[in-house]
C-alpha cells in the first residue's frame, strides 16, 4: 500500500444527525470538492481563501438563483485533511429541509453521495491512518463510556499500531536474520544458532500477542457492556432497583407480583462500569402462559449472563423459589441484593448465611433514594480491582476482527515452535513465521481483501 492520494472521484454527505438542531455540516471530499461547492456558494472567491479557513456566505441555487440558506464554509486543501484529498464543509442551519437541499444542489454537480464510511475509507486508502485506526474511529462515536471512549481514543492514536508495527518488524529482522545466516555461514553449527533465533522471537511475539488476548475480555466488556441479569421471585422489587441504577423510571413497578412480563435491557454507565442490564419476569413456577415464556427467559439470562443480581425480599421469609435461585445463580458472579429492609426483618439470616458468601451479600431498599448505592459500588469494584487504569500502555484490544487475527497469529507462532522442536527444516519454519507476520499486518491493514473493506466500512455512519 502506498502512501500517495490515489485517484478517486468526489462524494459528498451530511456529516451530522438528521433532524432539527442548530447546525448541520455537509461535507464534501475529492478533486472536485472547491469547485462544486463554489457553483452554490456566494461570498467569498473558495479557490483564493486560505486552507483551514471558515467563510461566511451564502448558498444560492445555480438554476432559479434562488437563496437557499445563509452558511458558513471550511476549505481544507489536500493534502492534510481527514481524507487527504481537498475537503469543504458547508456548515447551514439544522433541520431537515435546507439540509437536503443543499447536498441535492452538491450531487447535481459533478460529485456523488458518499457510501457509509467513506470519507474514512479514503482516510486509510489515502494512507493517513492504518485499518485499526479507522475501525477506532467508529469504536469512538459508539462509544457508552468514559473508559470505552478512551480506549477507542488511544487506538485512533495509534497505540495499538505501533505495537503491531513493531512485533512485525521483530519478526522481520529475525527473518533477515536467518537468511543471512543460511546464505554466508560464518559458523559451523549455523543450524543451531538460526534455530535458536527464531525460538527467542517466537516465543518473545507470542507473550505480546498473548498479553493483548488477555485484555480482549474485558475490552468486550467496556464495548458491549457487562451482562448484567436481575432475577428474583415476584415482587421482591426488580424493576424498582433497575430503576434506581438508570435514575430513571423505565420499568414499570407495581405491587402487582408478575408486572413485569419480558425482559427489559438497558444499558447503563455505574461508576465507569458499562453494563448492559436486564430486568426479568421474577421466576416462580407459573401456569399463565405469558409469565411462563418470562421465566424460561428469566433462567436463559442467568446462563448468558457476566454478573447476575439475585433479588431478596428481607421482610418475609426464604419461600423455596427463593432457594432455587440461590442454587441456581451459585456457580454465577452473582450479588445478592437483601431488598427491603426498610421494612421488619423476616427472612432466616443464618440460613441466608449458609449458603452467601459474605462478599457476596447487600442490603438495600429500593424505596429510599440511596437504597442502592452499595450495589453500584460493589458492581464498580468487582468489576475493576484496580486493573483498568493499570494496564500500563493502554492497549486494549476490543474488536473480534484483531482478536481473531491475534488467535491465529499465536497459532502460526505456536507451528514455528512445534516445528523447531521436532528440527523441521528452516525454510518450513520460516513459512510459519512469515504467516505470524502477514495475519498482524491484516489487523492494520497492511494486507486485505477488497470484501473486507467493503464489510468494515459499510457498518459506518453516513457522512463519516
Ligand atoms: N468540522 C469537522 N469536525 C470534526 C471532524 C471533521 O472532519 N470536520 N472530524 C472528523 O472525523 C473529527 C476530527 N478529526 C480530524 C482528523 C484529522 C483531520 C486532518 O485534517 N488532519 C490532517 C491535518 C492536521 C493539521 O492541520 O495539522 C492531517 O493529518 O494531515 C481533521 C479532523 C472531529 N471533528
Ligand atoms: N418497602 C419497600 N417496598 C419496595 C422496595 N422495593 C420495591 N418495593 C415495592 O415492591 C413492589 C414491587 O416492586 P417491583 O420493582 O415492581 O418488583 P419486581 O421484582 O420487579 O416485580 P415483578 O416485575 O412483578 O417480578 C412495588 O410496590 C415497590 O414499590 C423496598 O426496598 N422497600
Ligand atoms: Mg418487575
Amino acid at each position: 500500500m502506498q502512501n500517495v492520494a490515489t485517484e478517486f472521484d468526489t462524494i459528498a454527505a451530511i456529516s451530522t444527525p438528521s433532524g432539527e438542531g442548530g447546525i448541520s455540516i455537509i461535507r464534501i471530499s475529492g478533486e472536485n470538492a472547491i469547485e462544486v461547492a463554489s457553483q452554490l456558494y456566494k461570498g467569498k472567491n473558495l479557490d483564493k481563501v486560505a486552507s483551514h479557513t471558515i467563510n461566511y456566505g451564502h448558498i444560492i441555487d445555480p438554476d432559479t438563483e434562488q437563496e437557499v440558506d445563509e452558511v458558513m464554509v471550511s476549505v481544507m486543501r489536500a493534502p492534510n485533511t481527514y481524507t487527504r484529498e481537498d475537503v469543504v464543509e458547508i456548515n447551514c442551519h439544522g433541520g431537515i429541509v435546507a439540509t437536503n437541499r443543499i447536498l441535492q444542489l452538491i450531487l447535481g454537480g459533478s460529485a456523488r453521495l458518499a457510501k457509509p464510511g467513506e470519507f474514512t475509507e479514503r482516510a486509510f486508502l489515502n494512507g493517513r491512518i492504518d485499518l485499526s485506526q479507522a475501525e477506532a474511529v467508529m469504536d469512538l462515536i459508539r462509544a457508552k463510556t468514559d473508559q470505552s471512549m478512551k480506549v477507542a481514543l488511544d487506538q485512533l492514536d495509534g497505540n495499538l499500531s505501533t505495537l503491531i508495527a513493531n512485533l512485525r518488524q521483530d519478526i522481520l529482522d529475525v527473518l533477515a536474520q536467518v537468511e543471512v545466516n543460511i546464505d554466508y555461514p560464518e559458523y559451523d553449527d549455523v543450524e543451531t544458532v538460526t534455530s535458536r533465533l527464531l525460538r527467542e522471537k517466537a516465543v518473545e511475539v507470542k507473550g505480546q500477542v498473548q498479553m493483548l488476548l488477555a485484555t480482549a475480555k474485558q475490552g468486550k466488556v467496556l464495548r458491549d457492556g457487562l451482562a448484567t441479569a436481575i432475577v428474583g421471585h415476584p415482587n421482591v422489587g426488580k424493576s424498582s432497583i433497575l430503576n434506581h441504577l438508570l435514575h430513571e423510571d423505565k420499568a414499570i413497578v407495581t405491587d402487582v407480583a408478575g408486572t413485569t412480563r419480558d425482559v427489559i435491557e438497558e444499558y447503563v454507565n455505574v461508576q465507569g462500569v458499562p453494563l448492559k442490564l436486564v430486568d426479568t419476569a421474577g421466576i416462580h413456577d407459573t401456569d399463565d402462559k405469558v409469565e411462563k415464556i418470562g421465566v424460561e427467559r428469566s433462567k436463559k439470562a442467568i446462563s448468558t449472563a457476566d454478573l447476575v443480581v439475585l433479588v431478596l425480599d428481607s421482610s418475609v421469609p426464604l419461600r423455596e423459589e427463593d432457594r432455587q435461585l440461590l442454587k441456581l445463580t451459585e456457580g454465577s458472579k452473582r450479588i445478592v441484593v437483601l431488598n427491603k429492609t426498610d421494612l421488619p426483618t423476616k427472612i432466616d439470616l443464618n440460613e441466608l448465611h449458609n449458603v452467601v458468601k459474605n462478599d457476596e451479600l447487600i442490603n438495600s431498599s429500593a424505596i429510599e433514594p440511596l437504597g442502592t448505592k452499595a450495589l453500584e459500588e460493589r458492581i464498580a469494584k468487582m468489576f475493576f480491582a484496580g486493573n483498568i487504569e493499570n494496564n500500563s500502555n493502554n492497549i486494549m484490544v476490543t474488536n473480534a476482527r484483531h482478536i481473531g487475527l491475534l488467535k491465529q497469529a499465536s497459532d502460526a507462532l505456536d507451528s514455528v515452535l512445534e516445528g523447531l522442536d521436532n528440527d523441521i527444516p528452516v525454510d518450513l519454519v520460516q513459512i510459519d513465521m512469515t504467516r505470524a507476520w502477514e495475519l498482524l499486518g491484516e489487523i492494520t491493514g497492511d494486507s486485505y481483501q477488497d470484501e473486507l473493506l467493503d464489510q468494515l466500512f459499510s457498518q459506518f455512519c453516513l457522512g463519516k
